[in-house]
């Protein structure tokens, strides 16, 4: 814990930041050494800017910053980060094809006679490593090769090295077993007991009060709370957050189940994923639940085409015959969506407004003549605008200047419009504020009420048991259970994912019950 008493390490005073329009207004907070300031609010609310702004990486408009009483203006985050105000951002910055150590000391190999010297790379390597936990990894691992989890781990440990006296961290265990989350809290408890000041951006309410001292919540661009975060319940929270009170319960309403859309048989590939077989019905909500690394996202690219399954089918219907389905655009004419939660594998066209890139698959419909109707196109953007909250200025506003949650909206939002009646969804709420998640969780039920069947992937077991008629469960690569709504329970959930590495050491990941 911090000393109260301690002077600022740093101190913002009166910051604000307009593009077209402000996105921040008058944020004054002061930092001290051993701290940790938690940071929410809504997507798009200016938490992303106002960090980058503390690590050079944006310039603000009007205010003022001091560290160690000292006027502190950086205007790279190199400036920033050799004055040790470092940050770890949501987009991973590291090289595939490089290995840990490599990536680690990119700008600072060990040289020994003009060459690398490999011994002693990989011993900085591996007591970095260490540090965040990563102990059984050969540092030699191209990164490209290590799961998401760990990626995350080697940009923290790289954002460690040398003097680090603030360290941003932005939405970190968004892609993070439950060990790994319980690795960097120990870690950051280690940093802050060496005088480490952190602010820690979430949209995990929970985790807040686990991890921090403070909290801070910027509703549209201004700071509304700035206290100590004892006493604050998720609830009220949530309220600062979002101006209104949180909602706690979701209405599926009536929703007819019918005939399957999508049969199953089989579907395997190699060791990843074991022949699986599962219906989904018209009008049905199907999660599937496991660790992470379990084979759900392998399993939902089989059936997308996104990979090619070396045994098994998928039938469309009532279809006698197995669809022909080896490519993302065969399964999209077949009728099958697929939306995950990577903004970059899902070819948002970041300098493209958000009406082309809602409307980019199916242009057909918002043209006339063979020309692009450009009041057709505002009006599909428009209404997703509204019925998705994207905070934006319009449609006509670029995706890359949006918020990251606001980009996933408008991935969220193509998909929508292209209207397929299979829909998958992987882990299509990570990263998305509370408020905004019962935006998607009613849309959902929209879309199942409409007769389409919706198979989601989610690290967040509440999430399935609230939205799902039923919950497949995968643990090592198998389908080992269903469990029908009214029939499950959190616990017998847990236990079917746990199960398939009953005999297996080596089980590492954990679903964030
Ligand atoms: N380069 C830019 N040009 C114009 N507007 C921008 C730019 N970058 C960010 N914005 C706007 O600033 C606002 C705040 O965005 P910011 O990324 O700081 O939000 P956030 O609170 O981090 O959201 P999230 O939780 O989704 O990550 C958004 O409305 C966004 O559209």
């Amino acid at each position: 814990m911090s000393n109260p008493s301690s002077p600022a390490l740093l101190s913002l005073s009166g910051i604000g930041k307009t593009y077209i329009e402000p996105v921040l207004a008058e944020v004054s907070l002061e930092i001290r050494p051993g701290q940790i300031l938690a940071l929410t609010g809504e997507n798009g609310a200016g938490k992303s800017t106002l960090s980058k702004i503390v690590c050079g990486l944006v310039q603000s408009t009007t205010g003022a910053m001091r560290l160690d009483g000292q006027p502190y203006q950086p205007r790279s985050r190199t400036e920033a980060e050799q004055l040790g105000i470092r940050m770890v951002m949501q987009e991973l910055n590291l090289i595939p094809t490089l290995s840990i150590a490599e990536n680690l000391f990119l700008n600072q190999l060990p040289q020994r006679f003009g060459w690398i010297d490999k011994p002693k790379l990989a011993a900085l390597a591996q007591a970095q490593m260490a540090a965040v936990g990563l102990t059984d990894i050969d540092p030699w691992t191209p990164v490209g090769e290590l799961g998401v989890g760990h990626q995350q781990m080697v940009e923290i440990a790289r954002n460690l090295i040398g003097s680090c006296r603030l360290l941003v961290l932005d939405e970190p265990t968004a892609m993070l077993t439950s060990r790994e989350v319980e690795l960097l809290f120990a870690q950051i408890a280690r940093l802050q007991s060496e005088g480490v000041a952190i602010i820690y951006i979430s949209h995990r309410l929970e985790e807040l009060k686990q991890v921090a001292d403070r909290i801070a919540v910027l509703r549209d661009g201004k700071l509304v709370c700035d206290d100590m975060i004892d006493g604050y319940s998720s609830d009220a929270l949530v309220q600062l957050m979002v101006g209104r009170a949180a909602e706690a319960e979701l209405d599926l309403g009536h929703r007819e189940i019918g005939a399957p859309l999508l049969r199953v048989r089989n579907l395997g590939r190699g060791n990843a994923v074991a022949p699986a077989s599962f219906d989904l019905r018209a009008g049905e909500i199907l999660g599937i639940a496991g660790l992470i690394g379990s084979g759900r996202t392998e399993l939902l690219r089989l059936v997308f085409g996104a990979d090619r399954a070396d045994q098994g089918e998928v039938f469309i219907g009532d279809q006698a015959e197995a669809a022909d389905i080896r490519s993302p655009k065969q399964a999209i004419a077949a009728g099958i969506a697929m939306i995950t939660e990577d903004r970059k594998s899902q070819g948002l066209l970041l300098p493209q407004s958000i009406a082309v890139n809602t409307t980019l698959a199916k242009l057909g419909d918002v043209s006339k003549m063979g020309l692009l109707d450009g009041d057709a196109e505002a009006t599909v953007a428009g209404d997703y605008i509204k019925r998705l909250r994207i905070r934006s200025r319009d449609g006509s506003q670029a995706a890359g200047e949006l918020s990251g949650g606001n980009q996933q909206k408008v991935v969220i939002a193509r998909w929508l419009y292209r209207d397929c009646p299979i829909m998958l969804f992987d882990e299509p709420t990570r990263g998305i504020d509370i408020g905004a998640k019962f935006d998607i969780y009613k849309l959902m039920a929209d879309l199942s009420r409409q007769g389409k069947g919706l198979l989601i992937v989610s690290s967040d077991l509440r999430e399935l048991m609230l939205i799902c008629d039923r919950i497949a469960v995968m643990s090592a690569g198998k389908l080992v259970d269903t469990f029908e709504r009214g029939q499950w329970s959190q616990e017998a959930i847990l236990a079917a994912a746990f199960s398939g590495y009953m005999n297996s050491p080596s089980a590492t990941a954990e679903q964030t019950a």
